[in-house]
This record gives structure tokens, sequence and C-alpha cells, in this order.
């Protein structure tokens, strides 16, 4: 198995998500993997500890759903796929219905990641959901991957790409508003879903000249979240000042749940990079760039 491959493998065998970070974190220093954009793509291969796909109809399931809590499989022997020809570094996780999920959610489905890694570091994660129940009936989940970033200082950190957006405000019972700020910064505690959302949206780390570029597919939402001080100390699992250099952005699909009939498969995908800070933040819209002429 290659390198990636083991360490998705380490971290799918254990079930505490933020713990198993730590754990990687420390391999990575020990195996002396200096080079930064190696280190940039490891953490982000670490937010993957975050992945929640919320498999759900009715009743009460764990929080955001049960399939982030399940131990997940390598496939040794993935399908190729022509956006990866020049990736060859990938890995396959795949998760399917067990007897015991099917008696909180009574559905049969097949669910693949790919983790793939880019030339110069990108990280590129696609999701398939396929519906394999026999009995006729469709489903209906929610995705989000819930990546965490790190930054400096997150009272120095810039999100572009969400301004005037509509907002579901987890903090206000999930009520709806829209973005008033014209720069999306960081003081207090945040936990906002944004509605159809662009493309691209840039999360600027002034301090370390450094933005991450986070492409999306399929997947209209963007949620964005920091406990701050107060919240932080609350979770066992979340260091007390951890809250100060990490911010967590998220391809979502929250507002409109997916259906899928039998048979039926769906297709989400993130990708992320890191840029240089001169980054042209119009370079997110190309509408709004061929409107300014
Ligand atoms: O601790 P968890 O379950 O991973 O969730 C952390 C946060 O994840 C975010 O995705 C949610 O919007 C927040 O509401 C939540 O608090």
């Amino acid at each position: 198995m290659n390198q990636l491959g083991e360490i998705v493998r380490k971290i799918i065998v254990k079930p505490n998500l933020r713990y198993i970070c730590m754990e990687v974190k420390s391999l990575l220093g020990r195996m002396h993997m200096v080079k930064s954009s190696f280190l940039l793509v490891v953490r982000l291969l670490l937010d993957l500890l975050g992945l929640f796909v919320e498999l759900k109809s009715t009743g009460s399931l764990e929080q955001y759903g049960f399939a982030r809590n399940r131990i997940w499989s390598i496939d040794l022997d993935p399908p190729p796929s022509p956006s990866d020809i020049s990736h060859k570094a990938y890995v396959d996780l795949i998760l399917t219905h067990s007897e015991e999920d099917m008696k909180i959610w009574p559905h049969r489905y097949d669910c693949r990641l790919r983790v793939a890694l880019g030339p110069t570091g990108d990280l590129m994660l696609t999701s398939r959901i396929r519906n394999t129940n026999t009995d006729g009936k469709s489903f209906t989940f929610r995705f989000a991957y819930q990546t965490y970033f790190f930054v400096t200082d997150i009272s120095e950190v810039r999100v572009e790409g969400l301004e005037t957006l509509d907002y579901l405000d987890n903090l206000k019972n999930g009520e709806r508003f829209t973005e008033q700020e014209d720069a999306i910064t960081f003081e207090s505690e945040v936990d906002k879903v944004y509605l159809s959302t662009p493309t691209k949206i840039a999360i600027l780390d002034h301090e370390r000249k450094r933005t991450f570029e986070l492409r999306k597919d399929g997947l209209p939402d963007a949620v964005v979240w920091n406990p701050w001080d107060k919240k932080a100390k609350s979770m066992a699992d979340f260091g007390d000042n951890e809250y100060m250099h990490m911010l967590c952005v998220e391809a979502a699909c929250v507002e409109e749940p997916i259906t899928l009939k039998p048979g039926e498969e769906w297709k989400g995908r993130q990708e992320i990079s890191a840029v240089p800070s001169s980054y042209c933040s119009e370079q997110l819209d190309p509408l709004r760039l061929l409107l300014r002429g």
C-alpha cells in the first residue's frame, strides 16, 4: 500500500477523530516530512477526519448522522478515473450499509470517497453515494466535508466569496439572514451555513501570506465554523486555545437534502490548494471580473 494509503489506514482504524489527528501529525513529524506543501496536504488530509455524511430519514440519529463515525475500508483495487490519471497518489475509502445500521436507517447504499493528491500538493476529495435499495425506496441525506484549515491567527483571517449571501445561523436556531459585512472576518464564535455559494471560496491567512483556495462541485452550500474560546473550552476533544489557529470551512449540501432513487448516484467534489497571498480575490468569480471590465 502506498504511503497515503497507510496514513489513511491509520486514520480510519480509530474512532476518536481529533485524537487521531494528533497521532498522525506526530507520525509525520517522526518521518521528517518537512516539505511545506506536503505538510499542507497532510493537514488537509486530516480534515477527512471531519468528513460527515448525514444519512438520515426520520427519528434521531447521532449528530450529523452515523457515516462519519463508522470504520470505512480501503478499496485495494479502485476503479481508474480519467480525471485522476495525472494524480497517481489516490486512495478510495468505501462504506456500505451494515445489518446493524439498517436497524436505525433502513436503506442500502454504497459510499465511495476518493482522496487524491496533485503533484503540487492539491488535495482532491470526490465522493459518490449510490442508492442500492432493492425495495424501491428512495433515501435522502445531507453532506459536508468538515474541513479544518490551520491558520496562523484567526483574528487576521478573511474569507472571500461569501459576501452578501444568505446564510442560516446555527447560533440562532438556524434562522436565515443575509451577510452584511463587506469582508468576512472573525472576532467571536461563528457557525453559519452560507447558501447557494460560488464554486470557489478563499481563506486568506494574512500573517502567513498564504491563501487556501477551496473549489467545489455538487455542494451548493458552505459551512463556516469557529467555536471561539468559551465553546472550545467546553469541547472535550478540542484544545482550549486551538480556536485561534483554525477555521472550519466546509463544502456542503445542507439546505436542500439530496434524494436518490434506487440505482441513482450522487457525486460531490472538494479541492483545496494553497497559493501565495498575492492571490487576487477576483479570481474567485470570473463573472465579477468580466462585469468590472
Ligand atoms: O464536534 P463536531 O460534532 O465535529 O462538530 C463541530 C462543529 O462542526 C460544524 O460543522 C458545525 O457547523 C458546528 O455546529 C459543530 O459544532
